[in-house]
């Protein structure tokens, strides 16, 4: 589904990111975990089209990811999701609708609203909504169109435990509908009993990608080990 090669992207004399590869199929939940400044925004907007790889390639189901097909095959989420101040929750899934040229959007946004809890908040505008709410809305208008390949960037920060739940079930859901989802996360423990794989990133290098288990195998204390201590004895 998505295959990332040799991406490397610099910013002036700065390596954000120096030969990266990596594939993540359909059906499968891949973390993409890292120190800060590690460069995973820089792969995530690398991937979306919002910043041009120095060099690299990206494809998504085999197009080129800057080809105008790709962008209905793939959602982007972003850390913070910004809505238009004087639009409605459901302006926003309007607006969306309208931009993927959707003609029978309204129950599938009335069913996806209805999920995150926003029932009660479809006339509400933008503005007076919340921090998690506004993370909410935009998982929704990211979730309309009904993408393929679903990427976050740090898609738990400012939801709260219940929202947390509702999302990593509707990942689970979405998994087993064959999607194929790439998260960003410093959440460790969020992300740790539902992602199949994990690729760590360090200085703008993969320094370990593969399932929990493998990379457990490769840390002292093995099979105990939390995805933490995996982490941090990849990282250091
Ligand atoms: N627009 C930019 N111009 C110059 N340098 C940038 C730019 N964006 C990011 N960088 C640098 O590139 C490196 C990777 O940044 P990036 O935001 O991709 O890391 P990250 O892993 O997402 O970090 P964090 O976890 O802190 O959000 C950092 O050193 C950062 O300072």
């Amino acid at each position: 589904m998505l295959i990332v090669s040799h991406l490397s992207k610099n910013y002036g004399k700065l390596k954000a990111l120096e030969d990266v590869s990596f594939e993540v199929q359909s059906g499968e939940i891949v973390g993409l975990l890292g120190p800060n400044g590690a460069g995973k925004s820089t792969t995530l907007k690398a991937i979306t089209g919002l910043l041009r790889p120095t060099s690299g390639t990206i494809t998504i189901e085999g197009i080129a990811h800057k080809d105008v097909r790709v962008k209905h095959l793939f959602t982007y989420v972003s850390e913070t999701p910004e809505l238009y101040e004087m639009l409605t929750v459901m302006e926003h899934m309007q607006f969306v609708a309208y931009a993927y040229g959707l003609s029978h959007w309204k129950d599938r946004a009335d069913h996806l609203l209805d999920q995150f809890d926003l029932k009660d908040k479809v006339n509400e505008l933008g503005k007076n909504l919340s921090k998690g709410m506004k993370q909410k809305v935009a998982i929704c208008t990211g979730l309309l169109h009904d993408p393929k390949l679903l990427i976050f960037d740090e898609p738990f920060i400012g939801l709260d435990p219940k929202a947390i739940r509702e999302l990593k079930n509707i990942f689970r859901q979405l998994k087993e509908e064959g999607k194929c989802i790439f998260i960003s996360s410093h959440l460790l423990d969020s992300i740790e009993d539902f992602c199949d794989r994990v690729l760590v990133l360090k200085n703008g290098k993969l320094i370990a990608k593969g399932t929990l288990d493998e990379l457990r195998s490769r840390v002292e204390g093995g099979e105990s080990s939390s995805l933490e201590d995996v982490f941090l004895e990849v990282t250091k």
